[in-house]
């Protein structure tokens, strides 16, 4: 169990609040100008990734009171905590071991007294003979052609993940397959996808934790409605669907084999599951080997968390950098922005990430929070969001924290497309930093009229994550970091970052409203507005 302390009765706390204010009346440019060293300072390299944090409203001495409150918030015993197995979500009751699927030192870990190591080499060992026997054509379909198209339906953390890994890893595709993902359950979503695959070449993986999920429930009955219109016969279901899940007993009960249920556990959060057999799609697609490597990358990744001291610590600069701006300059967003094409649903996976695990305002004593807590979370790939959304970052009224990832090699290294990319990605950390002062604009020649609109002020922050190439090592790092970086600051911000009691609600209503909507009779039991908007609905499909 974690302790229970409130950030702001900290020391550092008190310390920070009074250095925020003087460091209001800073700008970077000055900082910058003042130490021809700040970037040695301030960067972190680990491997092929360079991690520069130069580009903050920071000095030494934020960077050591903010490492203070980490340690007055006990992070360190938190971390351990984690890795040890201890029951850190307590309002499940769970252990917290997504760290324990990629641990390769060969030490146990143990829940309740139990290694649950042999348990995970188990199931890995499973998906890497059942990928063997895909690619092989070992496995085949009815008709006796190979798997040719994997189908996943899953949503939230059975879904984002794998989609994420796959789009990112696409340059490692294995020849002959294609990965497809459902989550909605807007009836759009199966049926676009049942378009583009045949039944005797599929195989739906139907990945749920629970396997109690209306979305994926729903969709999983209509993918296998569809396959028996086309095969004929129950007994081939066996060919083509597998369940990645917790749940045995929903798995058995809605006709998948035992043998073809890969398992993990509750001390899994779905959110964080892309490493357990949720990760079967991914070593689908880029193959066993290179799953692995992803995992192998996460788990270099943890070492580091796990020994790095704080100011060397990626995960938990990263992480103090943002409870800075969140709770010192009142930032009310982050956004993550990936020079990468392939990186396209990053911003989309984190938004669960950060959101589902730190977006919450009862503290670890079960009060109300009197400060700010998990931003909100946003993205997309540069050069995109340059043409889109740049302009408010630059001179909006907004401080907007940016991660800026990169990698130095493309995987089409097509004439000049990459520098060209590149250009703007050092060119726009430069800008929001720098800025463009009066005199610089009157020295352009600007009309005295426009002088104003052509000022930027500058001083807005950004981490550089500048990697050697996106691989699936490096990816796994890079994830991992993340995850890390959104429990350290959970930790500081005295929440419970593995549960998700906020998203019930909602499901329990539409639970109800379900039947209202397939019966005849006119809705009154809910608001004025609700009423009217569900019985018109119904008057629509008259
Ligand atoms: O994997 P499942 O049990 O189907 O859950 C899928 C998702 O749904 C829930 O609503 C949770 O908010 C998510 O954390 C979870 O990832």
């Amino acid at each position: 169990m974690l302790s229970s302390i409130n950030p702001t009765t900290t020391t550092a706390w008190q310390q920070l609040a009074a250095h925020a204010a003087q460091m209001k009346q800073v700008h970077m440019k000055e900082l910058f100008a003042a130490d021809a060293n700040r970037f040695q300072q301030f960067n972190v390299t680990e491997g092929a990734i360079i991690f520069d944090y130069s580009k903050n409203i920071i000095t030494g001495e934020t960077m050591q009171l903010l490492q203070q409150l980490a340690d007055e918030c006990k992070v360190k015993e938190a971390i351990e905590k984690m890795f040890g197995g201890d029951v850190i979500n307590h309002t499940e009751k769970r252990a917290v071991l997504h760290t324990a699927l990629r641990n390769f030192s060969g030490k146990p870990v143990l829940v309740d007294g139990k290694d649950v190591m042999p348990d995970v080499q188990r199931v890995l060992a499973q998906m890497k003979s059942f990928c063997a026997s895909i690619h092989s054509g070992e496995w085949k379909g009815y008709t006796g052609k190979k798997i040719k198209y994997i189908v996943n339906i899953g949503i939230g953390g059975s879904d984002l993940g794998p989609v994420m890994v796959t789009e990112a890893l696409k340059p490692y595709w294995v020849e002959g397959i294609e990965t497809y993902f459902v989550s909605n359950v807007d009836g759009t979503h199966i049926a676009e996808t049942l378009k583009k695959v045949t039944a005797d070449e599929t195989l739906f993986l139907i990945a749920s934790k629970t396997f109690t999920t209306q979305e994926t429930m729903t969709n999983a009955h209509s993918a296998r409605s569809w396959f028996l219109e086309h095969a004929k016969d129950e007994a081939f279901v066996a060919k083509h669907f597998a369940a990645l899940s917790t749940n045995e007993k929903e798995v058995v009960k809605f006709g998948i084999d035992k043998a073809n249920m890969f398992e993990f556990w509750d001390w899994v959060g779905g959110r964080y599951s892309l490493w357990s057999a949720i990760g079967l799609s991914i070593a689908l697609t880029i193959g066993y080997n290179n799953f692995e490597e992803l995992l192998k990358g996460a788990y270099a990744a943890d070492e580091h968390f796990k020994t790095a001291a704080f100011d060397k610590n990626i995960p938990v600069i990263m992480a103090l950098l943002g409870t800075w701006y969140v709770n010192f300059f009142d930032a009310k967003s982050e956004a993550i922005l990936p020079y990468d094409q392939y990186l396209h649903r990053f911003a989309a996976y984190f938004q669960q990430g950060n959101m589902e695990s730190n977006g919450k305002y009862v503290d670890r004593s079960g009060n109300k929070v009197e400060y700010s807590t998990g931003p909100i979370i946003w993205g997309e790939p540069g050069t995109n969001g340059q043409h889109s959304f740049y302009q408010l970052i630059h001179q909006g009224t907004h401080l907007i924290p940016a991660d800026f990832i990169a990698p130095a090699i493309s995987h089409n290294s097509l004439s000049d497309h990459h520098n060209k990319l590149m250009s703007n990605f050092f060119a726009q950390t430069e800008a929001l930093m720098n800025g463009k002062s009066k005199e610089e604009v009157i020295a352009e020649g600007v009309k005295e009229e426009l002088i104003p609109y052509k000022v930027f002020e500058g001083n807005r922050p950004t981490n550089s994550i500048l990697v050697k190439q996106i691989t699936p090592f490096t990816l796994g790092e890079l994830v991992a970091f993340y995850e890390h970086k959104i429990f350290v600051q959970g930790v500081i911000w005295n929440i419970y970052s593995f549960d998700q009691w906020g998203v019930e609600l909602g499901k329990q209503l539409a639970n109800k409203i379900l039947p209202e909507l397939e019966s005849d009779a006119v809705v009154t039991s809910h608001d004025a507005s609700t009423n009217a908007l569900i019985n018109q609905y119904k008057a629509f499909r008259k």
